[in-house]
């Protein structure tokens, strides 16, 4: 069963996503794409580790997600990618940007690969007016496509709003 949840900051994406996990009944996975950057971000990064079941295992992977997720989808386990979003940042701009197109068709590649269980979520950013600065035109944009692309070869897309999940397609438990 792969899951695509979207919606804004602070929606309850990610507790939606932990609960779906959490209730599949498997061994799970978390793949964290954040770097914790500020003291903020460490704070934010403490609260998700503390709140999350202690036999889950946490791996930090900011751009090879599609080889990450071949590895541990392999092994039989569900894996909650946490969040789409600062991949895509990172795949578009860490680096110099080079690694964008191979990350992003691996990524692709692997999460149309049949069967195994992933949970994707991602921040809806395209709902807002169309960005002055062109390379924020190009990340929403960008977020758009992927979003998309993610949808079609996923089983159930959710969007959640204050706290509320909306299923676009497929069905929750
Ligand atoms: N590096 C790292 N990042 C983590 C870890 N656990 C969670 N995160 C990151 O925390 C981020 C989500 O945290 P928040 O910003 O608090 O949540 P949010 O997505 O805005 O809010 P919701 O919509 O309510 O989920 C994700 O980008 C995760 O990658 C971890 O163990 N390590």
């Amino acid at each position: 069963m792969k899951t695509l949840i979207l919606g804004g900051a602070r929606s309850g994406k990610s507790a939606l996503a932990e609960k779906l996990a959490i209730d599949s009944g498997k061994p799970v996975v978390y793949v964290a794409t954040a770097e914790a950057l500020d003291d903020e971000m460490a704070v934010r990064i403490a609260h998700h580790r503390a709140r999350r079941p202690s036999t889950w295992l946490s791996i930090e992977e900011p751009l090879a997600l599609g080889t990450t997720l071949r590895t541990h989808v392999a092994a039989g386990n569900l894996v909650l990618v946490d969040c789409l979003t600062l991949w895509l940042s990172n795949a578009l701009w860490m680096r110099e940007g080079i690694h964008f197109d191979a990350e992003h068709a691996d990524l692709l590649a692997a999460a149309g690969e049949p069967g195994g269980d992933i949970i994707f979520v991602s921040n809806e950013v395209g709902l807002g007016i169309t960005p002055l600065g062109e390379i924020t035109r190009r990340f929403v944009d960008e977020a758009g496509r992927l979003h998309q692309s993610l949808a079609s070869v996923c089983d159930r897309v959710v969007f959640v709003a204050a706290g509320l999940p909306l299923v676009l397609k497929g069905t929750l438990p």
